[in-house]
């Protein structure tokens, strides 16, 4: 086994050390549930009966018990283009768990936002926290102790870091996250920026525009640009969460059809009935949750984990913080450029030798931890291979993962890499503590001084833009959009116009408590700042005119005011908001959030985790 690079080895180590605590009192929590939690041989009949009431067919084999019974937990909505292929699931999962003598039972469904259509629009402010909703859904899901294992089924954005951390609470039971894979490709996402920009600077119109983004965005899957969704699925497979090569097959295929088949096979396999018990909570340890990380910088992943993951983490008795990203980052080079890192999209990333080459190619460099307990091989490097069918019957071969990528535009070895190192720094200073994501932007705007322009909602920054405002050298700060302010909405939208304005020579930044889309990418941008300005941050306290300097080289975030001018300045205050949209219904959410940097959950702090 090749040896592990040092860093990792020692990223690894403060992390086991910083959970010891936590992560015992995880492993006695699942320990318990599994010898003395709710489960089907000891519920009432009265319980039991209304539990298989509607079972039809698989009520002989639900009441007698010897079986799994495999609770489905299902974020399908058809307005999600990603999760628009899961309508059918439950009825193709129940005949194959029949195959195997087993039963599943949809266990609950969970809510599915979609970024892109809330994008730019109020709804954006729910996204963060329909996360804790999606977990809170799984264990309202999962709670009625019928199952002994579970299938998950989602994807984007929010829904697999709410569907683990849900899930994470039942880890005594065995499951398997089932994605449904990628649309195919259609109009090239940098085409589709080039048009957006256009119609930025009023070049183009609607009809162009919308042209353009339903040629991007046409059938069922998962858009194909490589941004929080697409990154969920990666770390599933670098975690060993998934079935070897399942992330980015199409759906509606055959294969698609035939690794969801195996995933329910695979999962009666591996319950504690049998030889080969395989809980989730204990798939889900700090190796594999420093694989996630290890993967989220080799290919240029969302910066959303960058909050999602210490959330997922918690749910496991696992603390991880922004330096383990920026230490980890310092070593692992950036071995895939999948827009928008580069021009090519996950169709194409998958072609080049995908996820089999990544996980077989950072393992052989000392980077992915192999020992780890999946939930389907001996160790993670039995995941990277990719499915083929085989014979009449849609069985499975496989094929090992590729030598050398086979698309070196798209992948690159970790020996020959695009850039020495993954991208995801920590920069920090007296503003407070924020991420920069490097990988997507050219290495000379990777440090910035410019004078700041200060808005307090993403609309009056693009105002500010159509009114030729902002023509010049400028570090735009965006405040009152961390957890506790609005619900940290993504200010994706404010990417044309930062892109227009960098396009025509100005240096521009971006620096707000808010955050951006696993899709964005282009502009230097300092997000998630902690503290935020809700609270008293000190984003709270820049003023137009301020030099703000950012340089994710040397890790540095700071605004050039005098120290005493800086002491006597008075906190902005939030603007006031009529709310509507249902973030009024969230105002608990907002008032308990956590900081970004430990996942900006209300729900993980009001419990202690
Ligand atoms: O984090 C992400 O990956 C984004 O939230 C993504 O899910 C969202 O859909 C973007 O808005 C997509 O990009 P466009 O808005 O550019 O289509
Ligand atoms: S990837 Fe983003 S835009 Fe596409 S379906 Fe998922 S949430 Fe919506």
């Amino acid at each position: 086994m090749p040896e592990l690079h040092p860093e990792v080895a020692a990223v690894t180590e403060r992390v086991i050390a910083r959970s010891r605590d936590s992560r015992r009192a995880y492993l006695d929590l699942i320990e318990r549930e599994r010898e003395a939690g709710v489960h089907r041989p000891k519920l009432a009949c009265g319980n039991l009966a209304h539990g298989f009431a509607a079972s039809g067919e698989d009520k002989p084999a639900i009441i007698a018990g010897r079986a799994m019974n495999i609770g489905i937990v299902t974020a399908y909505n058809d307005m999600l283009s990603a999760h628009q292929p899961y309508g059918r699931y439950p009825e193709q999962i129940k005949i194959f768990a029949r195959e195997v003598g087993a039963t599943a039972q949809v266990a609950g469904g969970t809510p599915a936002m979609c970024d892109g259509v809330t994008q730019g629009q109020r709804g954006m402010e729910l996204s963060l926290f329909s996360r804790d909703t999606i977990a809170l859904s799984t264990a309202v899901a999962l709670s009625h102790g019928m199952f002994e294992g579970a299938a998950l089924l989602g994807i984007c954005d929010k829904i697999v870091p709410g569907l683990i951390i849900g899930a994470l609470r039942f880890g005594h039971l065995p499951m398997i996250p089932i994605p449904a894979g990628p649309m195919p490709s259609g109009l090239a996402n940098k085409e589709k920026q080039r048009i957006r920009q256009l119609y930025a600077e009023g070049k183009v119109g609607r009809k162009e525009l919308l042209e353009s983004e339903s040629a991007s965005y046409h059938g069922a899957g998962t858009c194909t640009f490589y941004g929080t969704a697409n990154s969920n699925q990666m770390m599933m497979d670098v975690m060993g969460l998934h079935m070897p090569g399942a992330s980015f097959i199409n759906p509606g295929t055959r294969l698609r059809q035939a690794v969801t088949r195996s995933a329910i096979h695979r999962l009666t396999e591996i319950g504690w009935n049998g030889n080969d018990y395989r809980p989730l909570g204990r798939c889900i340890d700090e190796k594999a949750i420093i694989n996630a990380i290890v993967g989220l910088l080799a290919t240029g992943g969302s910066t959303n984990h960058a909050i999602h993951l210490p959330a997922m983490a918690r749910a496991a008795g696992i603390v991880i913080d922004w330096e383990d990203f920026d230490r980890l980052s310092g070593v692992v080079p950036l071995i895939a450029r999948v827009y928008p890192n580069g021009a090519g999209d996950v169709n194409h990333f998958h072609a080049a030798g995908g996820m089999s080459y990544v996980i077989a190619s950072l393992i052989d460099a000392g980077l992915l931890h192999d020992d780890i307990l999946t939930v389907a091989g001996t160790r993670l490097r039995d995941h990277a291979r990719d499915p083929k069918l085989l014979g009449e019957n849609d069985d499975l071969t496989f094929e090992d993962a590729p030598a050398e990528p086979l698309d070196e535009s798209m992948l690159r070895p970790p020996s020959s890499p695009f850039q020495p190192d993954g991208g995801m720094r920590l920069v920090k200073g007296n503003l407070g503590r924020a991420t920069f994501k490097t990988s997507a932007v050219d290495p000379e705007r990777r440090t910035i001084e410019a004078p700041a322009r200060v808005f307090s909602d993403q609309d009056d920054v693009i105002a500010a833009f159509k009114a030729g405002e902002l023509e010049r050298d400028v570090v735009v700060v965006v405040r009152f959009q961390g957890p506790r302010a609005n619900g940290m909405p993504e200010l994706h939208k404010l990417t044309p116009p930062l892109g227009v304005l960098q396009d025509r020579g100005h240096k521009v930044a971006l620096v707000t408590d808010g955050r951006m889309s696993g899709a964005s990418g282009k502009v230097p941008a300092a997000i998630h700042l902690s503290p935020e300005a809700v609270g008293g941050g000190p984003i709270g306290r820049i003023r137009d005119g301020d030099i703000i300097r950012l340089s994710a080289e040397q890790g540095v975030l700071e605004v050039l005011v005098d120290p005493a001018e800086w002491e006597g300045r008075e906190d902005a205050v939030q603007p006031p908001d009529g709310l509507g949209t249902g973030r009024e219904l969230f105002a608990f959410m907002r008032q308990g959030a956590d900081d970004a940097e430990r996942g900006g959950s209300a729900m993980l702090a009001a419990a202690g985790l």
